[in-house]
């Protein structure tokens, strides 16, 4: 029997004790602000039993981990169309690059990347009545949680200097791969970025794709076939430009975001999720990256 709690301490004490833990990202504001020593790990099995270390009960801002729970909002209310205005392959470049989206004639690489999920709100405000209540309540169902909040000051200060972004939405509306006005998609974008949530949080959250489809309450969320697919789509993709190197030296399915946290699950056996706010060069948590591979090595649980 694998003792979890004492894994999880013993990545723990390793990754605090760190000389090097990246840098925060600046170029959102808010996110500047966030202290660099906070580090948490949550885990979950699949039979429920829960182990945490660290500062697992902290909020932080979930950032482009919210792409994935928008891409399954989305492949529930309109299916396969998703793919006609979006790709599945990976990107191999930086979150926000824009050239290849041009190159591509508007039709983003996949839907975990910047233009992808633009382009996944712009779908998701066309067949929502209420956009930001009725996505922020799916995440609080999945989660069993009705605490889950947008943390406004983040939305805005993104609205305020999310010039790559909507420059990727003007391209994406020149190829006629958005329905609703830039300003309105941007605003909904922003605040699905814009979430809270803690790794206890998110570990609970992210339960669905690992239990094929049924959430921690046992509600179908989704097929099986398609939980299965948004977790290829995360091995392939989760990761930006390092989604190689992921799947290389940790091998699951996962997510990450600039505020610093990730999520990675191995089907029908458990999801754990990681928050350290300094980045590596590509933009995912350094300390974050580091613990799943420890986790993975030492507990030789991967989908390899
Ligand atoms: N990689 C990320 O987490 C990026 C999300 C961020 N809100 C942005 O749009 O730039």
């Amino acid at each position: 029997m694998l003792d979890f709690q004492a894994i999880l301490n013993a990545i723990y004490n390793k990754g605090i004790a760190a000389k090097n833990k990246g840098t925060v990202a600046t170029y959102i504001p808010e996110l500047a602000e966030v202290d660099i020593n906070n580090f948490g790990i949550h885990l979950r099995t699949a039979q429920g039993e829960e182990f945490g270390v660290g500062d697992d009960n902290k909020l932080f801002s979930i950032q482009s981990i919210s792409k994935v729970l928008a891409l399954s909002k989305a492949m529930a209310l309109i299916g396969e169309d998703i793919w006609k205005r979006v790709d599945v392959e990976p990107s191999g470049d930086p979150f926000n690059h824009l050239s290849q989206l041009e190159l591509e004639n508007g039709i983003p690489r996949n839907p975990l990347i910047n233009s992808g999920a633009i382009v996944i709100s712009d779908i998701l405000i066309s067949n929502l009545k209420n956009p930001k209540e009725d996505f922020l309540s799916y995440i609080r169902d999945l989660a069993g949680d009705e605490s889950i909040q947008y943390n406004l000051d983040v939305a805005n200060s993104e609205k305020a200097t999310g010039f790559k972004n909507y420059a990727a939405a003007y391209l994406l509306k020149s190829f006629k791969n958005l329905q609703n006005p830039v300003e309105e998609v941007l605003d909904f974008y922003f605040h699905q970025c814009a979430i809270e949530m803690t790794c206890s949080q998110l570990t609970k959250t992210f339960f669905f794709l690992s239990n094929q489809g049924k959430c921690i309450l046992n509600k179908v969320h989704l097929r099986k076939s398609q939980a299965k697919r948004i977790n290829a789509i995360m091995l392939t993709c989760g990761f930006y430009d390092e989604a190689g190197e992921f799947a290389f030296e940790v091998g699951l399915p996962g997510k990450s975001g600039v505020g610093g946290g990730i999520v990675a699950l191995l089907p029908d056996q458990f999801v754990i999720t990681c928050w350290s706010p300094g980045l590596n060069a590509k933009g995912n948590s350094k300390l974050g990256m580091l613990a799943l591979e420890e986790f993975t090595t030492q507990t030789k649980l991967s989908i390899f």
